[in-house]
């Protein structure tokens, strides 16, 4: 892990850099899969699926008896950890629910504003390393709650062809129904224009890799709305001296695990911390199954010593990391002062994995610095806020002059002209 112990020293753009691949580099990857999956369908998803995942389909929508046996495979203890994390899920994003609102702007103008569910949607889930089924809870939770009609999914398939049953169970637990075993590129392509098999989809959901990220990115370009840019894991511990270096070293360890491109940061304003934090990385590494994907991480990774609060809180809202734990005695300046996070975490005691699985908010979460302008997933990211209005005879005579005077300032006549001839009637009517 590359130590800074002098931030000014150091530029801070440099200091912030990410290890993700720009746009620029995969856009020409994108585009033409994209091209080719508009006139190919089915036959070009499946070319890629070998070209990327080593696998040749014979079909891409998974049967019911495949989820039916991967039903059967699933232990109980782990469907048990699902349905607990489910419970949690659920009830936090059921209580983002929100009323009508209704108000009266002026007597007889009634203006109201309802939310209305996404109908089409797909939900990506990443399964390139490691089968993210907890994703599923992530994303097909919410969209059942907003009451969204159609649910695709898509994930990629391992070397036989086959989907891990956690996935296949998690989403016939939370009510998903179309399956598809494409990852990647491809997927992002099938969901945004649609093959004989996926269904093209109104917005697309989930995180994903670099090439998952970027492809998301683009399709926007061709009229599908996405989630936000949810790629590589991202984590920033903020430490002082009553932080414990093995938990905050656990925490850091369980994002670089995603991924070699993952980035993890531990901002500290003890450098005795920092010494005990990188030590206990070099133990607790050793034993991962995943020792060289957290490796390659922590290599893009960073310990960062600064000498005040007001520094370290001025350096992580212009990062704005995708998660940020708080391990401080003061936490209640952090969480006062962060601005731009996708997830906090405070105290001792709520590890970053909570998040990640059962604790109820959500993992799918901007990475790459755009927690900046974008919120994670949420109830609302599933449904439009549709406004409606109802304006009575009464309610045109009170704005209707305004209306009229604003139109002809804006010199469109016939703006103004569909309120003048309906103030003439109700005056002709008086
Ligand atoms: N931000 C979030 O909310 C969040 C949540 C969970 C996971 N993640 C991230 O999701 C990612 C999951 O990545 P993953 O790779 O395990 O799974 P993935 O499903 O995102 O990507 C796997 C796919 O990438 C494609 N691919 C691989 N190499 C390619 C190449 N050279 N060219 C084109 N396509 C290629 C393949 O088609 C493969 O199916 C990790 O980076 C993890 O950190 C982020
Ligand atoms: N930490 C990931 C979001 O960056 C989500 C996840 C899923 N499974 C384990 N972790
Ligand atoms: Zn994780």
């Amino acid at each position: 892990m590359k130590k800074i112990y002098n931030p000014e020293k150091t530029s801070w753009k440099s200091i912030l850099e990410r290890p993700t691949a720009c746009i620029d580099d995969i856009e020409e990857t994108v585009l033409k899969i994209f091209d080719e999956v508009i006139d190919g369908g089915d036959e070009i998803i499946k070319k890629y699926t070998t070209q990327f995942d080593g696998v040749s389909l014979d079909e891409i929508k998974v049967s019911i008896q495949e989820i039916e046996e991967g039903i059967m495979e699933v232990s109980d203890d782990l469907k048990k950890s699902i349905q607990l994390a489910k419970e949690n899920i659920e009830a936090f994003h059921k209580a983002q629910q929100t009323d009508t609102v209704v108000v009266e702007t002026k007597e007889g103008v009634t203006c109201w504003q309802q939310k209305k569910p996404i109908q089409k949607i797909g939900l990506y889930i990443p399964g390139g390393t490691a089968p993210l089924f907890s994703t599923i809870l992530m994303l097909a939770i919410p969209a059942v709650i907003a009451g969204c009609k159609e649910i695709v999914l898509c994930t990629p398939p391992d070397k036989e062809g086959k989907l891990n049953p956690a996935i296949l169970y998690t989403a016939s637990l939370c009510g998903v129904t179309k399956i598809c075993k494409v990852g990647g590129i491809q997927a992002i392509a099938g969901m945004t224009f649609g093959t004989e098999t996926i269904p093209q989809v109104y917005k697309i959901f989930g995180p994903g890799n670099q090439y998952v990220t970027i492809a998301k990115q683009l399709a926007t370009k061709f009229g599908v709305a996405i989630d936000m840019p949810a790629g590589p894991s991202e984590l920033l511990v903020m430490a002082d001296d009553t932080a414990i270096p093995s938990f905050v070293a656990s925490d850091l360890l369980s994002q670089a695990e995603h991924g070699v491109d993952s980035q993890v940061i531990l901002v500290s304003t003890s450098k005795e911390i920092i010494e005990k934090v990188e030590r206990e990385i070099e133990i607790q590494c050793t034993v991962l199954p995943r020792k060289e994907i957290a490796a390659a991480a922590i290599r893009n990774s960073k310990l960062i010593y600064v000498d005040s609060d007001e520094k370290a809180i001025a350096l992580i809202n212009m990062y704005g990391p995708e998660h940020f734990i708080i391990c401080t005695a003061n936490d209640s300046f952090y969480v006062e002062n962060i601005v731009n996070a996708g997830s906090v975490f405070i105290g001792n005691y709520t590890p970053e994995s909570a998040g990640d699985y059962a604790s109820g908010t959500n993992h799918t979460l901007p990475t790459n610095g755009y927690a900046k302008q974008y919120s994670g997933v949420n109830l609302d990211s599933f449904m439009k806020a549709m406004t409606f209005q109802k304006i009575t005879k009464e309610g045109l005579l009170r704005i209707g002059e305004a209306i009229e005077i604003m139109a002809a300032a804006e010199g469109l006549e016939a703006h103004k002209n569909a309120v003048s001839l309906r103030l003439q009637s109700i005056k002709s009517e008086a």
